[in-house]
């Protein structure tokens, strides 16, 4: 039998999952809640071991307080908690942990974008601030693994990053695996974009490379035709995963031009314009880029995809 655990006064229950490292936070009847707790369960829950906690209705803060009430049962450790602006946790006084949080407000929906890369999630926060839709990446979660990416194509590398993380948290989850792909390469870098100078290239060192293999072989600027390619996956619990696309057509250039945006943007011309990438603001860049246009694509499927 599973041990139950009741909240003192709601109606919230919670019960361990043996052999299922997730921590699942389900509400019955209204919206998902969102709360700032994985940090928290990943660091100090036993491994191996899972949590579900199910709400009939929304209360956070006596989500965390149930939370705590299990941590401190299954862990025989007497963990103690303060919430504001900072989510702290204590042991015998002194202070295990410090996490700037905010519980969600009803309006705000936060979406957990499964990357580490700052520049892709400064584009997605400004194109998704627009739907009412905060955003989390990996960076807000220490304790989240590094999803290895194995796949020989981009959406076996999105598939993987997203629903590697969905299974961990019990959230729906969007990863991007993207690259650039340059015709006389032969579409290289392709999925190998990140890491075209070697493991933990620098955005510099690719760039570099990029250029080097361009030298001789490309000269006159419709040899060097490429483009940018976004796929997108969204996961969550339960379901068959959405995969949508975007590209943008362009070519490389001789320098590197501009200090905006990230990667290979420098390098990265757009056709219509004649203005790399990186000469773009942001706004001008979410207009046109392949990531703004594989999120238009998934705009028209997801709404139909949450309903299934
Ligand atoms: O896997 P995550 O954590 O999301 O971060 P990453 O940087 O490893 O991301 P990818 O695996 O998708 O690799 C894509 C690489 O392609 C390049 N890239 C992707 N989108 C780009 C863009 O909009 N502008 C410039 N370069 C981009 C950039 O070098 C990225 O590191
Ligand atoms: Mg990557």
């Amino acid at each position: 039998m599973k041990k139950l655990y009741k909240h003192t006064t709601r109606d919230i229950f919670a019960f361990v999952l043996e052999d299922q490292r997730v921590l699942k936070i389900e509400n019955i009847f209204g919206e998902p809640i969102e709360i700032p707790l994985y940090s928290v369960f990943f660091k100090y829950f036993p491994a191996e071991q899972g949590l579900k906690i199910i709400a009939v209705d929304e209360a956070p803060a006596d989500v965390m307080d149930l939370f705590f009430q299990v941590l401190r049962d299954v862990t025989g450790q007497d963990y103690q908690y303060s919430l504001g602006q900072v989510l702290t946790v204590e042991l015998s006084g002194q202070n295990l942990h410090s996490e700037t949080v905010s519980l969600k407000s009803k309006a705000q929906k936060t979406l957990l974008i499964a990357t580490r890369n700052e520049g892709k999630t400064r584009e997605f926060k400004a194109m998704f601030s627009q739907l009412g839709y905060a955003i989390k990446n990996l960076n807000d979660f220490p304790e989240l693994p590094d999803v290895a990416e194995t796949g020989m194509t981009f959406e076996e590398n999105a598939r993987l990053k997203a629903e590697t993380i969905s299974e961990l948290t019990g959230e729906m989850v969007l990863a991007d695996d993207s690259g650039l792909m340059v015709d006389v390469l032969g579409g290289l870098p392709g999925v190998w974009s990140a890491r075209f100078a070697g493991d933990h290239a620098t955005d510099a060192a690719n760039n570099a490379k990029l250029l080097h293999e361009l030298a001789s072989t490309a000269i006159s600027p419709e040899k060097r035709k490429a483009k940018f390619h976004t796929t997108l996956v969204v996961a969550a619990p339960e379901k068959d995963s959405l995969v949508v696309e975007g590209e943008w057509p362009g070519e490389i250039a001789t320098i590197p031009k501009g200090d905006d945006g990230f990667g290979y943007d420098p390098l990265f011309v757009d056709e219509e314009t004649g203005r790399t990438a990186a000469q773009m603001t942001l706004e001008q860049k979410n207009q046109v880029s392949h990531r703004a246009r594989a999120l238009k694509n998934l705009l028209k499927k997801w709404p139909e995809w949450l309903r299934q």
